[in-house]
């Protein structure tokens, strides 16, 4: 599904590499975090995956492909397989949540039909049924990363890659979040998700791929965050907004959980202790940083800089008293299904046998969970709303509303913009290319259609 063969990139004018030879094989299905200390490699890493950087050296397969052979033109009908969810959420400020939703489906052309029937199935899906017409700002911070959630999941994307989703989100929305990731892990789509939060891959143990100065130092099946990333990451803390759980956090969560708020709530609480118990040795102090930053759910004021920072100390500390760093590199993941990885020399190993099964999300979620994707529908053309869209995202532009559609309310007057996000492009703003303008040698690259 995604694969690394001694893949190393370095970017221009630096003497490090972000990434030094790296071999990784990515299964279709699985669920991997990618973890490491600010730095890293993490978002080098996803935006290899994306091409929205090319590697120095190395090759890289995405769903069958060899990215240094899709053409810059070609890498929009490349992405409409890969799904992608920032942590700064990248809403359009001034289309409601429907249109937000829609705007993906619009720029790959799909009938109006098409799009009434999936963006209301897929906002059902991510717990916002009902919302279409509310605008970004009129959602709480959990809300609007489902909306974002919502949009990269709308056309069946086949992977779901997020760079820190929960990143600007408190601890009880978090949950609320990754049980929405994990759910639609569970049907079928695989994610890889860079993350910093020691409590959500110690509590869902997944495959962990470790990376440190651009290299993978761990890569482990059913694994927790890891004390060397805690302990590198109480060297360089990371500055962030106080974030506040709110009762809307809590109805959102129990919206995806299928419960109350107060079950929400208790669930998020149920999430230190289940961490707990199931924290390996090595993995305790991280489970320490879970303990210290759950808490902050229930004070609901704690601010979440001085969180991290405390949840650092506490892991670095704890792991300086047992030298429980672990060695390194670690025993590598193996397959989900307990089958040897084939093809690169980290998943040549990867024969290590499952010890324990990942947690899945509670038996009565998956029970009840609706089905993840709409019908596709059967024809793909370019319609004029859509190449108009496309001409209106290859540039700077305040985004064209386009014909009104039923049950949205497109653009409200004078929501709020922020100074960066007038600089990005349509594009850039969807995840469809990075931030900071054309790159080189991708000066012809187009969003949506070209043909
Ligand atoms: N566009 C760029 N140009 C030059 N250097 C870059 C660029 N993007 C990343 N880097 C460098 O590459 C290294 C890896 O960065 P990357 O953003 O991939 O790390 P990360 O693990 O995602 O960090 P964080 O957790 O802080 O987001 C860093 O040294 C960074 O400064």
């Amino acid at each position: 599904m995604i694969r690394f063969d001694s893949v190393t990139k370095t970017y221009a004018g630096q003497s490090r590499p972000a990434l030094n030879d790296i071999g990784v094989e990515v299964l279709r299905g699985e669920f991997v975090f990618l973890v490491g200390a600010s730095g890293s490699g993490k978002s080098s890493f996803l935006r290899l995956i994306l091409k929205e950087e090319k590697p120095t050296k190395g090759r890289i397969h995405v769903l069958g492909q060899d990215l240094g052979t899709i053409s810059s033109r070609k890498v929009p009908y490349f992405r409409r397989d890969l799904g992608v969810v920032f942590q700064d959420f990248r809403l359009l400020p001034n289309k409601n949540v429907f249109e937000n939703v829609a705007f993906t489906l619009r720029v790959i052309g799909k009938s109006r039909g098409f799009i009434h029937s999936a963006v209301p199935a897929t906002l059902k899906l991510v717990g916002l049924d009902g919302k279409g017409k509310r605008m970004p700002h009129e959602l709480s911070g959990g809300e609007q990363q489902r909306v974002a959630i919502a949009r990269a999941i709308v056309n069946k994307p086949q992977i779901l890659l997020a760079d820190e989703p929960t990143g600007n989100l408190d601890p009880v929305t978090s949950a609320g979040i990754m049980t929405l990731l994990e759910r639609i892990n569970a049907g079928g789509t695989t994610v890889v998700m860079a993350t910093h939060e020691a409590g959500i891959v110690d509590q869902m143990q997944r495959r962990v791929i470790e990376l440190s100065a651009g290299e993978v130092v761990r890569d482990e099946r059913a694994a927790g965050y890891g004390a060397g990333v805690a302990e590198e990451q109480a060297e360089t803390p990371e500055i962030a907004e106080p974030a506040a759980a709110t009762d809307a956090d809590a109805d959102a969560v129990a919206a995806v959980l299928g419960g109350s708020s107060a079950q929400a709530a208790a669930a998020a609480s149920g999430t230190t202790a289940k961490a707990r118990a199931r924290a390996p040795g090595p993995t305790k102090a991280a489970t320490a940083a879970t303990t210290a930053k759950t808490s902050t759910a229930k004070t609901s004021t704690t601010a979440k800089s001085s969180t991290t920072v405390k949840s650092s100390t506490t892991a670095k500390s704890s792991t300086t008293a047992k030298a429980a760093k672990p060695a390194k590199p670690a025993k590598p993941a193996a397959a989900p299904d307990g089958a040897a990885t084939e093809g690169t020399p980290s998943t040549a190993a990867a024969r290590a046998p499952i010890t324990r099964a990942a947690p899945k999300v509670g038996r009565k979620v998956m029970d009840e969970k609706q089905p993840l994707y709409v019908e596709p529908e059967e024809r793909d053309e370019v319609t004029d709303a859509a190449a108009a869209i496309t001409a209106a995202a290859t540039g700077v532009v305040t985004v064209p509303d386009g014909e009104p559609e039923a049950g949205s309310d497109a653009t409200a007057p004078g929501a709020p913009e922020s100074a960066a996000s007038e600089h990005l492009t349509l594009a850039e703003r969807l995840g469809l290319r990075a931030p900071g303008g054309p790159r080189a040698g991708d000066d012809d690259q187009e969003v949506g259609p070209t043909r």
